[in-house]
């Protein structure tokens, strides 16, 4: 939306990621990479913009960015590491993945090492991305803290304008933009959207914000515990950084104790 950061355009095999710091495509060079950016070396865009969901906790992507693109600003977004591990699991299941058919969330993140293979590597894409403090880590071995935004998830649900005041603020980028203005409440999408002239609306795709029960509570306790550990050390890491916590993570922070 914002006249001076130009998105990555979707092709026919990466789709809408173009996921080039975290696997082979790497390989296939930065000429490809810049293929996936709309606008000319001339052009007036002041940033060039993408997110591939695998980078966060990808063990490559920090160093490899890092030595492409060094004066990169990274923004990540946070929420609880819990909801997120559901939302992947429903993700998994909307694509037709067998095992997230087959079994049911508490099954697949309180299963053994016994189990089967495809079970096991499902439990390991819902849970290990969560373990925030140790991938951010990684991020800030290679990059400046002053490179890196943290965004509250639950923030840029409830109030996406003054969140994306705060990203404009990170990247410096102008004019300044009215997301105030530009953003109003779908009652039926559930969530913020572009206004468009006349009055209607633009959402995010249905692969967004997709309709599914609430996670069952022993799912959620054998979670909170799961994530114990990891969520204090991502509060120690917030703290060193000055940053505040988000709410769901002062919420998980009081079962600890
Ligand atoms: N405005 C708005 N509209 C739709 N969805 C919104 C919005 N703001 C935040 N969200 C939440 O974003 C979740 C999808 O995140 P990602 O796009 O990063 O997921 S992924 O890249 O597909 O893995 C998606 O997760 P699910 O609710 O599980 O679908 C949403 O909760």
């Amino acid at each position: 939306m914002h006249p001076s950061v130009a998105s990555s355009l979707p092709g026919p095999q990466t789709l809408e990621e173009v996921q080039f710091f975290n696997g082979n495509n790497y390989h296939k060079g930065l000429d490809w990479y810049m293929g996936f950016f709309p606008t000319p070396p001339n052009a007036s865009a002041d940033f060039l913009f993408e997110k591939s969901s695998s980078y966060f906790h990808s063990e490559d992507a920090p160093k490899r960015a890092a030595s492409l693109v060094p004066k990169a600003k990274i923004i990540t977004i946070l929420i609880d590491p819990s909801d997120r591990a559901y939302s992947w699991y429903q993700h998994q299941r909307s694509h037709g993945d067998p095992a997230a058919l087959r079994f049911d969330f508490h099954a697949v993140v309180t299963t053994g090492p016994e189990a089967p293979p495809e079970l096991l590597a499902l439990q390991r894409t819902c849970l290990v991305p969560g373990w925030y403090a140790a991938h951010l880590e990684r991020w800030l071995a290679h990059f400046a803290a002053s490179q890196l935004l943290i965004i509250d998830g639950q923030q840029l649900r409830s109030y996406p304008a003054t969140v994306m005041d705060e990203i404009q603020k990170f990247l410096g980028v102008t004019p300044h933009y009215n997301y105030s203005q530009a953003l109003t409440f779908d009652p039926q999408k559930g969530f913020w959207c572009q206004l468009l002239e006349g009055g209607k609306t633009r959402c995010l795709g249905k692969s967004k914000g997709r309709k599914y029960p609430p996670m069952a509570s022993e799912s959620r306790a054998f979670l909170s515990s799961y994530y114990r550990d990891h969520n204090v050390e991502l509060a120690k890491l917030l703290h060193r950084l000055g940053q505040p916590l988000p709410a769901w993570l002062r919420q998980e922070l009081q079962k600890a104790r």
